[in-house]
């Protein structure tokens, strides 16, 4: 029995290929291109009349094959019409020859086998038949029949074909052995006559060796190997068995059930892996925006909507019918003008359903910029006959299940999302798109690239085209008609994907002419953000697909962004922290924000979040940053001393009470809030103390994710002075908005990409451990909205900062600095402040040391303020006057310093002096009572110091444990 007579070789073979969507001009086409698709059995010589190569054949044979061509094409169309109105398929896809021959054999067997035609030639094929098969030959027209019919209506599911092929040969094997127990295991000596009353000669072969063991053995195997080929043929596994034996007596005793019933009922029996592999495609599904839109309302009601978000992440599925009109355009017409017809006509459709009793609310809404300059591209461009999704009406962001009770019985109440504003409902398809699907269309055919365009996504911002090429083609022949393409398309943006992860096609990514603002509110209120309560998670913006993307900043962990001026930074940075602030209570996030360009942050100046006033100078920046790593020490201490890995851990544990303060110490012990630490311009940092601010991202970035302190880096000088190697290689997750050129891409992405972003907030990223970029377009939120979630939680709660984070380091950590060279750096203090020549080759010399470490004991001469800053090759102003050396020199050796004149060396010594006290003050068990500074003295409650010991209990400080 033959499943597919005809196999075929890959078009791959062949450097032309008649083209699935016109058959016609396959015909035109060269002689070899003919040949190979014959050769290929596809719709063969059978179905689709004489060819090109069937005219080198002998007559006779030519008749033949162009009758019995002509003969299954007729009957496979009359098969197909049976119960549906499609007669006639793609020729390409046909089989109708293969399933003739099928159905001509099942009708040959069954004239003898079962209606008993004699003659000489029945009787002699029948004697083969039935010798072969025993009774089971019976079975053989029905089987037979099966794969014919199959052939006919489904010649293209080559899989489904070959295993319903697999399945009757198992089933006819096991069928000849059981038939052969069932035939009384007759003898080889029993002839042709005894093996045809039973199995025939397979069932002897198949049973007789197991009988010999034991007769009910080949029984048993036959019988089971029978079921299994029944579960095989009917593409039944295993576990789907009782669903469909309750289905079936469903069906006999007419209790069937609903399609929706159907449904639910098919996922409770369903394993989870294979449950939640249908769920992610119905979700893949949902967002995906496929050109030739289907029935939207047929997918709205098959019940895969997700509450409150279906109009954005609704799915628009293949029309058949539409992508048959791309498929086979009529003839005379272009294949680009079919489709635009084709188009238009699902558009009018789409249309209809708009005003199909649904009224289109909100469409035109673009997002209300009260009291700000709109971004640019705010208002999208309202095209009247597109169809548009209706806007959901805003859903409030659900309660949170925690409650929020601050520290000090003081209960705050999380933003409103009232505050964040609605945006405008997303389109699924304009005008633009469809002028595009044209352009790339024609492109193609006028360069003669056999592909086509099979689909789109549109994103709020670019729209990604999908292109499906025929087998055979190359796939750089789409690639190398990038420029051709934006030129088709007016646009300098082009961006191509091949292939689009995951897919077997070219994704082309193409500004919308009418790109749509995301708006921050909206993502915040997507399902993706609500399935979480985490603290940390922010809006990140909408993919290409359309989706809402969200982010856990605790995840990242820590985070580059990069993109030049007025890429948009800034925006996603307001969005990020706006994020936090609707999200978090102080006692979950802290801030810290370093804001060197001064503009950018102030918004948030007072929020309680924040543990220091907003950072404008980067010298204090740079200090900021080693306090978060003495912050990061300090915690990995707590870690360590309850044993615990993360700050997670050991929260959960001291929220149930579990972590107690070892007897003797009246420490309070409280949660430690995540705290994140957001740099608005890097570079401005790097200018001022490279070294410094290099060691400390890196000592952040190499540990402090279990401690729960997370970075997010913005810079607009994505160079490789200023995001390092080793900056990069501990800055896992990168968002590159458009940058200026491929180098600063590939700085930030390691990629090329960046480069071709469009800018506004269009974004490429790349979370950790994700290889391939995502393109977003970033979530805007406007200085209003931003205004208004500020007000209100600086209304909840009294900021209260630390004054300690952008102090001078404390003498501890200037002992540590300087380690094992302070002999050495006394006499190049000595040296410099006597010849007030602040040189370091002159260090080189007198002290005899190598270059790198006259630079390094220069560095400290610098932090210690006996030299200024470096002024590239001249010699270091002095800032220390000889008569000042004696002091300077107690206080590198940490000694008191004998009060002197209002110096350098006084205020170092001052600053030493002070931080000698601090440390007295941690030793003391009380360390930052006297750092809690209440700026506002008004009613609201204060942020409480998650460090601060309470001073009335003389409570300890959460790192002081250990009693140091
Ligand atoms: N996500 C967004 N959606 C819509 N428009 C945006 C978005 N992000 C930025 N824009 C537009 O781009 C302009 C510049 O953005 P932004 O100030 O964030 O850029 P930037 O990269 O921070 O620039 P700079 O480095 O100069 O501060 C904004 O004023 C706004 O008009």
């Amino acid at each position: 029995m033959a499943t597919r007579t005809s196999s075929t070789p890959k078009a791959g073979t062949s450097k032309t290929r008649p083209t699935r969507t016109s058959a016609p001009a396959a015909r035109g086409r060269s002689g070899a291109g003919a040949s190979r698709a014959k050769a290929s059995g596809k719709g063969s010589s059978s179905s689709r009349g004489v060819t090109a190569t069937d005219a080198g054949q002998p007559w006779p044979a030519r008749l033949i094959g162009g009758t019995w061509g002509a003969l299954a094409h007729t009957v496979g169309g009359g098969v197909r019409r049976i119960g549906t109105d499609v007669s006639d398929l793609d020729p390409e896809e046909r089989r109708d020859g293969a399933a003739l021959f099928n159905l001509v054999l099942a009708v040959f067997i069954a004239t003898f086998a079962w209606w008993g035609w004699k003659g000489w030639f029945p009787d002699a094929v029948y004697a083969v038949v039935n010798g072969t098969f025993g009774w089971v030959s019976l079975l053989l027209p029905l089987m037979l029949g099966v794969c014919a019919f199959r052939l006919f209506r489904k010649p293209a599911d080559h899989r489904g074909n070959n295993r319903v092929g697999i399945g009757f040969l198992v089933m006819t094997f096991a069928a000849t052995g059981i038939a052969d127990v069932l035939g009384g295991l007759p003898s080889a000596a029993a002839g042709f006559d005894g093996l045809r009353a039973a199995g025939g000669m397979l069932g002897f072969l198949a049973a007789s060796l197991l009988a010999a063991v034991h007769p009910a053995i080949p029984v048993i195997v036959y019988s089971a190997l029978a079921f299994i080929s029944v579960l095989i043929v009917t593409a039944t596994p295993f576990a789907a068995i009782p669903r469909r034996v309750r289905g079936a007596w469903d069906h006999l005793m007419g209790l069937d059930l609903t399609p929706e019933e159907q449904d639910a009922h098919d996922r409770s029996y369903l394993y989870d892996s294979e449950r939640r592999a249908q769920e992610a495609a119905r979700e893949r599904r949902t967002k995906k925006r496929r050109m030739f839109g289907k029935d939207l309302e047929e997918e709205q009601g098959s019940g895969d909507g997700f509450a409150g978000d279906e109009p954005y992440e609704r799915a628009v599925v293949d029309d058949p019918d539409a992508t048959a009109a791309m498929a086979a355009p009529p003839a005379g017409r272009s294949q680009a003008e079919a489709a635009i017809q084709k188009i238009r006509a699902a558009q009018g459709r789409g249309n209809e359903q708009a005003g199909d009793g649904k009224p289109v609310e909100g469409a035109t809404e673009a997002i209300p910029t009260v009291g700000m300059p709109a971004p640019s591209t705010a208002p999208a461009v309202q095209v009247p006959s597109t169809p548009v999704a209706p806007t959901p009406p805003p859903t409030p962001i659900p309660q949170r299940t925690e409650q929020l009770q601050l520290s000090g019985d003081v209960a705050y109440t999380l933003p409103s999302s009232d505050f964040l504003v609605q945006g405008s409902a997303p389109k699924e398809r304009t005008e633009a798109n469809d002028a595009v699907v044209a352009a790339l269309t024609s492109t193609l055919t006028q360069f003669n690239v056999d592909a086509e365009v099979t689909g789109f996504s549109r994103g709020p911002t670019v729209t990604r085209y999908e292109i499906e090429l025929a087998p055979g083609t190359k796939v750089e022949k789409v690639t190398a008609l990038s420029k051709n393409i934006a030129y088709a398309v007016a646009s300098s943006d082009v961006r191509i994907l091949s292939p689009i992860p995951g897919k077997s096609a070219i994704g082309i990514e193409i500004p919308n002419t009418d790109r749509e603002t995301v708006s921050l509110g909206d993502v915040l209120r997507s399902q993706n953000a609500r399935r979480t309560d985490h603290p940390m998670v922010m809006g990140v913006g909408k993919d290409v697909e359309g989706g809402f993307v969200v982010a856990n900043l605790a995840k990242m962990p820590h985070l580059l962004v990069a993109g030049a001026t007025g890429a948009g930074k800034s925006s996603f940075v307001n969005s990020m922290i706006t994020s936090i602030l609707m999200r978090s209570t102080p006692d979950e996030v802290r801030m810290v924000m370093v804001d060197p360009k001064r503009v950018e942050l102030t918004a948030y100046e007072g929020v309680p979040h924040l543990i220091t006033p907003i950072i404008t100078n980067p010298k204090k920046a740079a200090e900021a940053l080693q306090w978060v790593v003495r912050e990061m020490d300090a915690r990995y201490d707590d870690l360590a001393n309850y044993g615990f890995k993360h700050i997670d851990d050991f929260n959960k544990a001291v929220r149930a009470g579990k972590v107690v303060p070892p007897p003797g110490s009246e420490r309070k012990i409280r949660a430690y809030p995540y705290l994140l630490v957001i740099v608005d311009e890097l570079a401005d940092l790097m200018m001022v103390a490279p070294r410094d601010v290099e060691d400390s991202i890196v000592r952040i970035t190499q540990l402090a994710r279990a401690a729960g302190i997370h970075l997010v880096l913005a810079t607009q000088r994505p160079s490789v002075d200023v995001v390092t190697g080793l900056i990069k290689a501990n800055v896992p997750s990168r968002m590159a908005f458009a940058t200026s050129s491929v180098t600063d891409s590939r700085v930030v992405l390691d990629q090329p990409g960046a480069e071709k972003l469009i800018g506004q907030g269009d974004a490429l990223f790349l979370p950790m451990g994700a290889s391939k970029p995502m393109r977003v377009q970033g979530a805007w939120v406007s200085e209003s909205e931003i205004h208004k979630v500020v007000e209100h939680v600086k209304g909840q709660l009294q900021v209260t900062y630390r004054n300690d984070v952008a102090a001078e380091p404390e003498k501890k950590q200037i002992d540590e600095e300087i380690g094992d060279d302070l002999e050495v750096l006394l006499q190049a203090t000595e040296l410099v402040v006597t010849t007030q020549f602040g040189s370091t080759s002159m260090l080189q010399r007198k002290l005899r040391v190598g270059f790198a470490k006259a630079g390094r004991l220069m560095d400290l001469l610098e932090s210690r303020g006996v030299v200024g800053p470096s002024e590239g090759s001249k010699a270091r102003d002095v800032l220390v006057k000889p008569d000042d050396l004696p002091a300077v020199l107690a206080a590198l050796r940490g000694q008191d310093a004998p009060s002197s004149s209002g110096s350098a060396a006084d205020e170092a010594l001052a600053d030493n002096a002070s931080a000698n006290h601090h440390l007295g003050q941690y030793e003391n068990d009380s360390p930052y009572a006297e750092d809690v500074v209440a700026r506002d003295l008004d009613s609201r409650p204060q942020a409480v110091d998650y460090h601060d010991g309470d001073d009335d209990e003389g409570g300890e400080d959460a790192w002081s444990l250990t009693g140091r």
